[in-house]
This record gives structure tokens, sequence and C-alpha cells, in this order.
């Protein structure tokens, strides 16, 4: 009887032997769990769309970003989650939710760092996520700017001798600081037009002159920078975002 070709290549019966047989097994429950994951994500991203339409308008006084519930949804996620896996399960959140805010529109984000760029790109990344659109400036000011028109968010480092943050109780009251990154002790931090009551629960961040004297009240207080008399530090003091004096918002 003539062969073909297809024949002689693939045999029709396939020998598999034991361990392939238990890796196609395990490949399958991957394959199972995945579609369960995409069914359910998908059905998380149609949900955050809808959520941003019950939000302002596009035109809206502030921006569709909720630290507060970004917050929230995280550290829900790391109170159930295994020890072992908090990591993995931060960095995994951060992109689903960042890939909801995305439903709501895309994320701009405009880094200006001149010391350690790669720190605050990095900082910023892992923040938002692959979903945001993320650009590094050579101008705090223009950055600051266009965090002020509602159309993103700015990433600033205050590492530097530019006290760019000294406008956050002047020309720049619009907008409010709502992270920090590059450690316990932040070298930048991000800046938009959020809404004060969903800024994050945490350190408060405030602008205030006269140097670095405290709160009084025994408030935990470390200060970021100085500038003529001017200083911005973080503090436990329990200050209100938006209506206590040289509050500027708060980062979790
Ligand atoms: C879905 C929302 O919008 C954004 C996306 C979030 C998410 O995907 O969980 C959380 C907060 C917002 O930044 C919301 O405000 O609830």
């Amino acid at each position: 009887m003539p062969h073909s070709n297809v024949q002689k290549v693939w045999p029709e019966v396939v020998e598999l032997t034991p361990e392939q047989q238990a890796l196609a097994a395990l490949r399958a429950e991957i394959d199972a769990i995945d579609d369960q994951i995409l069914a359910l994500f998908e059905q998380r991203l149609a949900v955050a769309a809808t959520v941003g339409r019950a939000k302002d308008a596009p035109t809206g006084p502030h921006t569709k970003l909720r630290p507060d519930r970004e917050q929230t949804v995280l550290s829900r996620m790391l109170s159930k989650c295994r020890p072992e896996n908090a990591e993995a399960v931060e960095h995994l959140w951060r992109e689903i939710v960042g890939w909801g805010l995305a439903r709501q529109g895309r994320l701009q984000v405009q880094v200006w760092a001149p010391i350690e760029p790669t720190r605050a790109y990095d900082g910023a990344r892992l923040r938002f996520g692959a979903a945001a659109d993320i650009k590094m400036v050579r101008d705090p000011q223009k950055a600051l700017a266009f965090a002020a028109e509602g159309h993103g968010v700015a990433v600033l480092a205050i590492n530097t001798e530019d006290a760019w943050w000294m406008g956050l109780r002047r020309e720049w009251s619009m907008l409010s600081v709502f992270d920090g990154y590059g450690g316990e002790t932040p070298t930048s931090l991000a800046v938009g037009k959020i809404d004060p009551p969903a800024l994050p629960k945490g350190r408060r961040v405030v602008v205030t002159a006269g140097g670095d004297a405290g709160d009084g009240g025994g408030a935990r207080r470390w200060g970021l920078n100085t500038h003529h008399g001017w200083t911005i530090a973080l503090t436990e003091a329990e200050l209100t975002p938006g209506e206590a004096e040289g509050c500027v918002g708060a980062i979790g």
C-alpha cells in the first residue's frame, strides 16, 4: 500500500512517555485556568468602562484616576493572597487596574527627573502599568500645566534644585500629590488633578514656610526638600488634603 509523505513524517500512534503525559495534563490545566482568567479579565474591563461613564464627563473637573479606590483594591488582594505571592499579586493587580483605568481613557504620564531618570521612569511604569502612556519631559512647569489642564498626571523629582513643589500652594493649587517613588523617603512625587476625597489614605504631604519644624502633637514628619525657607515634608498628622493649610496631598 502506498504511503503518503504525511504518514511517513507523523506516525498514526504517538506513544507519550508517562512524563510527557503528565506535562500535557498540567498544560491542559493551565489552558483551562487561562480561559477562566481571560473571561473574568474581559468582564472586569467592561465593568471598569461602565464605571468610567458614571464618573465626570471627560471635561469634568478631575481625572478618572481614583488613588483611594486603587489602594483599596490592592490592599484587599494583598490581605487575601498567600504571603509568598504578595509581590506577584501586587504587580499583576497594578496591571489589571491600569487597564481598567485605560478603559476610561488612556492615562498620560509626564515624568521629569534630571538626576535619576530611570528610577523615576521605572517607578511610574510599575505604578501605572503598561497601559499608561509615559513620556520623559524636560520642563517640570510644562508637566504641571499638562496635569492642570486635566490631560494626565506628572511625576516630578524632588531631589533637585528646582522647587516646583512650592507652586502647589500657589499657581498649581488645583493639583494634588497622590503618590511617591524611590523608597520610604520618596525622590519623586506623582501630581494630578485628583478629587481630594479620592486621595489615598496614608502620609500627608505638606508645603510649609519656616523650615521643618514639625506639626506639634508628636506626629512623625519626614523633610523631603527645603528651598528659601519653604519645606516639602511628609507627615502622619491627620490633615485633610485640600482643606488644611499647606496640605497638598497624600501618599499611601
Ligand atoms: C474602575 C474605576 O476606575 C479606575 C480603575 C480602577 C480599577 O480598575 O479597579 C480603580 C480606580 C480607578 O483609578 C473606579 O474608580 O472604581
